[in-house]
């Protein structure tokens, strides 16, 4: 809970339980977390098995799970669905993420229990909505592949997944703004509902403006980087010892200004270069006579210059770097976090603010069944004698 001198959270009051693993789930938890509501991880013994990935899902539970509260509740036990379904009686939202029919088969299903508590609210994160894939098994680089992501990132012949598991995330997203739709809409009706996020759907929904672009141009959208882009200047440029620098010219004012900046007066007075339209139809030659241009600037002098002219630019950090990028540590958007292990950990925040504030770190990462004991004594007061 906030502490007392701390500004009341807009999600304060609402009780959460979630059975989740991985990326999708814990993500919604923790949007709902971090926004104050109270959420109760169910691990099973031993402890959500996310907590000892090794390579890349390292990261997953302290980046995930958040402020929230955990108990060890074994569902595999009939008395642990008992306990877990009470427990559920006394929450606004049930999140879960394991493979489809799991909750069902264990009584924990939205139609289960909103039977019993038809106010509850209840998540489904799976890999496909229902149809014709909905009990396939999926990851996020599967729907990657199968969602027009992976073949639009290229190279040709070499699809690439993108660089973090970006359907998860978008997932959990989409899963907490349908709890606060519905959280809405129960002011209403009275009623919960359940609402069903999917990595498939997000995967096509991010692919949507290139599907729109073959509905309209009748041409299936190369990848990259062979795409065509919508403006003439938007690349990753290398610059003089190999650094390499994205450039942004996106209007015929940014065109112009980055000509000057780059004293490139030549291209500037080009009428063939006048417009976006004209600078896209030639844009190999014309990426190739800047990068002639750029590869004899300096990425410490140009970067100021093209940041004073109103140029968008970029250079490539990585994930490393970014725990000392100084925006970040001034913003506010990188804190520390007490882990569960007693050490401390930078976290990333929420990418929002509100009225000024970033919904920050309350408590410190739950050790397995920490709460249990506190949530179910609490138990014992919700059911009925
Ligand atoms: C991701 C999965 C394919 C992973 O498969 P699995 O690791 O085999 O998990 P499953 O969901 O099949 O099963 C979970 C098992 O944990 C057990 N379980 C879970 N909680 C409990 C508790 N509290 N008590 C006892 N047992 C428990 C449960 O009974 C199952 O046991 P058994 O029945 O004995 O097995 C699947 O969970 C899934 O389809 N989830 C929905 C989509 C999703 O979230 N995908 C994103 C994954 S991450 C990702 O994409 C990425 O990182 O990239």
């Amino acid at each position: 809970m906030s502490a007392p001198t701390e500004p009341r959270l807009p999600l304060t009051g609402v009780r959460v339980l979630e059975f989740t693993h991985m990326v999708m789930g814990p993500t919604c938890g923790m949007v709902l977390a971090d926004l104050g509501a109270e959420v109760i991880k169910v691990e099973p013994p031993g402890g959500d098995k996310t907590r000892d990935l090794p390579g890349l899902g390292i990261g997953f539970f302290r980046s995930f799970n958040r402020n929230k509260k955990s108990v060890v509740i074994d569902i595999a036990t009939e008395e642990g669905r008992a306990t877990a379904a009470e427990l559920a009686g006394t929450c606004d939202v049930v999140l879960e993420n394991f493979r489809p029919g799991l909750m069902a088969s264990f009584g924990l299903d939205y139609a289960t229990l909103s039977a019993r508590f038809p106010r509850l609210i209840y998540v489904t994160h799976k890999g496909f909505m229902p149809g014709p894939y909905e009990n396939r098994l999926a990851l996020d680089e599967v729907v990657q592949m199968m969602g027009g992501l992976s073949y639009m990132t290229g190279p040709v012949g070499r699809p690439l997944r993108a660089g973090t598991s970006v359907n998860d995330i978008m997932g959990g997203m989409f899963g907490a703004i349908g709890v606060l739709a519905a959280l809405r809409e129960r002011d209403f009706t009275g009623r919960g509902q359940e609402i069903q996020s999917a990595l498939f759907e997000n995967c096509v929904f991010l692919a949507a403006q290139h599907m729109q672009q073959y509905a309209m141009t009748g041409e299936a959208p190369p990848p990259m980087p062979s795409r065509v882009s919508a403006w003439s200047v938007y690349d990753v440029f290398t610059l003089a010892g190999g650094e390499q620098l994205f450039i942004g010219a996106v209007s015929d004012k940014q065109f112009l200004t980055l000509c000057r900046v780059i004293e490139a007066p030549e291209l500037a007075a080009d009428p063939a270069l006048a417009t976006n339209a004209l600078r896209v139809a030639v844009r190999p030659e014309l990426l190739h006579k800047l990068g002639a241009i750029l590869q004899h600037h300096r990425v410490q002098d140009l970067a100021p210059r093209l940041e004073a002219a109103g140029i968008p630019y970029a250079p490539i950090v990585r994930p490393d770097q970014l725990m000392d990028d100084p925006h970040l540590q001034a913003s506010g958007g990188l804190v520390p976090m007490q882990t569960d292990d007693g050490g401390t950990t930078d976290v990333v925040l929420l990418p929002l603010r509100m009225d000024g504030r970033r919904p920050g770190v309350r408590r410190p990462l739950p050790r397995v069944g920490e709460h249990t004991e506190e949530i179910l004594a609490g138990l014992a007061r919700h059911v009925p004698a």
